[in-house]
C-alpha cells in the first residue's frame, strides 16, 4: 500500500487526477473504475481541465461507475447516472456508450449484477479503480459486515449511509433503501486502486483502513491485500494515522 498525503482536499485533487492522467497516456484505452460521493469531485474538474486543455483524451477510455441506487431512473436527479453525466462526462470526450453504470431499473436484478461482471471481464478487467470511502468504512456501498468474496451484487443501504446521503434528497426519506454495487472482490480484481479520502471526519474509517486488523467490520481495510494501492488523503483525513505512514513515501506492508 502506498499513502500519498497532501496539505488539502485541492492539493489531494490534483495529485489524483495526475495519477489517472498520467496512466491514460501511457495507455489511451484505459479501463478506469469511477465512483461518486463528493470526494472525487476535485479529481474530475482537474480531469476536465486537461481535456479542455487538449492535454488529455478520453475518447478511448471506458468507464465503469461502482454503484447505483436501485429504484431511480437514469434521469432522477438524484442517480448515480445524472451525478456522472453532470460532474464529468458531458464536460469530456468520452463516447458515451464507453461509459457505464449499474441500472437503477433493471428487469432481473441478479442477472444485471452477472451481466456487469461479464462487460468488466469483456474489458479484460479494470486498470484503475477510484474509490471514495464511507465513514464507516464502506467502499462503493459495500457496508461493515459485507462479505469480501462477492461480486456486483444488490444491497441493503445502512442508516447511517442512507443519513449521510439524506441531504441530496428532498425531503430526506426518500434516499433509496437498496443500491447495487460491484463487491469487494470486483474492486480487489482491478490492476490498481486508488482511494480518496479528505477531511478529519474520515480520518478513523482511514486509519482502520491502513493499520486495523482486516475484517468484514471494516470494508476498506481489505485494500491491505491489494498488491497495488494508492491512498491519497488530504492531511485531516491522514492526522490519526502513525507517523511511520505519514511520511507521504511508499510503504511496503
Ligand atoms: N456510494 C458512495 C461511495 O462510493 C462514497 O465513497 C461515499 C463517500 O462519499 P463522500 O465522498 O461524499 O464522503 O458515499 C457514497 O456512499
Amino acid at each position: 500500500m502506498k499513502i500519498l498525503i497532501e496539505r488539502d482536499y485541492d492539493a489531494m485533487s490534483k495529485r489524483a487526477a495526475t495519477l489517472v492522467a498520467e496512466q491514460i497516456r501511457l495507455q489511451p484505452d484505459l479501463v478506469l473504475g469511477l465512483a461518486t460521493g463528493s470526494t472525487p469531485l476535485g479529481m474530475y474538474r482537474n480531469l476536465i481541465e486537461l481535456v479542455r486543455r487538449g492535454d488529455l483524451s478520453f475518447a478511448a477510455v471506458t468507464t465503469f461507475n461502482l454503484d447505483e441506487y436501485l429504484g431511480l431512473a437514469p434521469d432522477h436527479p438524484q442517480s448515480y447516472r445524472t451525478f456522472m453525466e453532470e460532474k464529468l462526462f458531458r464536460h469530456i470526450d468520452i463516447i458515451p456508450v464507453n461509459t457505464r453504470i449499474p441500472q437503477g431499473l433493471p428487469d432481473d436484478i441478479a442477472r444485471h449484477c452477472d451481466d456487469y461482471e461479464r462487460q468488466i471481464a469483456k474489458h479484460d478487467g479494470i486498470d484503475i479503480q477510484v474509490l471514495g470511502i464511507g465513514r464507516n468504512g464502506h467502499i462503493g456501498f459495500n457496508e461493515p459486515g459485507e462479505e469480501f468474496g462477492k461480486l456486483t451484487h444488490c444491497v441493503t443501504l445502512s442508516d447511517s449511509t442512507r443519513q449521510a446521503n439524506a441531504r441530496f434528497f428532498s425531503p430526506p426519506e426518500e434516499v433509496p433503501t437498496h443500491a447495487i454495487t460491484m463487491g469487494l472482490k470486483s474492486i480487489m480484481n482491478a490492476r490498481r486502486v486508488l482511494l480518496l479520502a479528505s477531511g478529519a471526519d474520515k480520518s478513523e474509517a482511514v486509519r482502520r483502513a491502513v493499520c486495523g486488523d482486516v475484517t468484514e467490520d471494516h470494508p476498506a481495510s481489505v485494500l491491505q491485500l491489494h498488491p497495488n494501492c494508492v491512498f491519497v488523503l488530504d492531511d485531516a483525513a491522514a492526522a490519526k494515522l502513525p507517523d511511520e505512514f505519514r511520511q507521504n513515501k511508499e510503504m511496503a506492508k
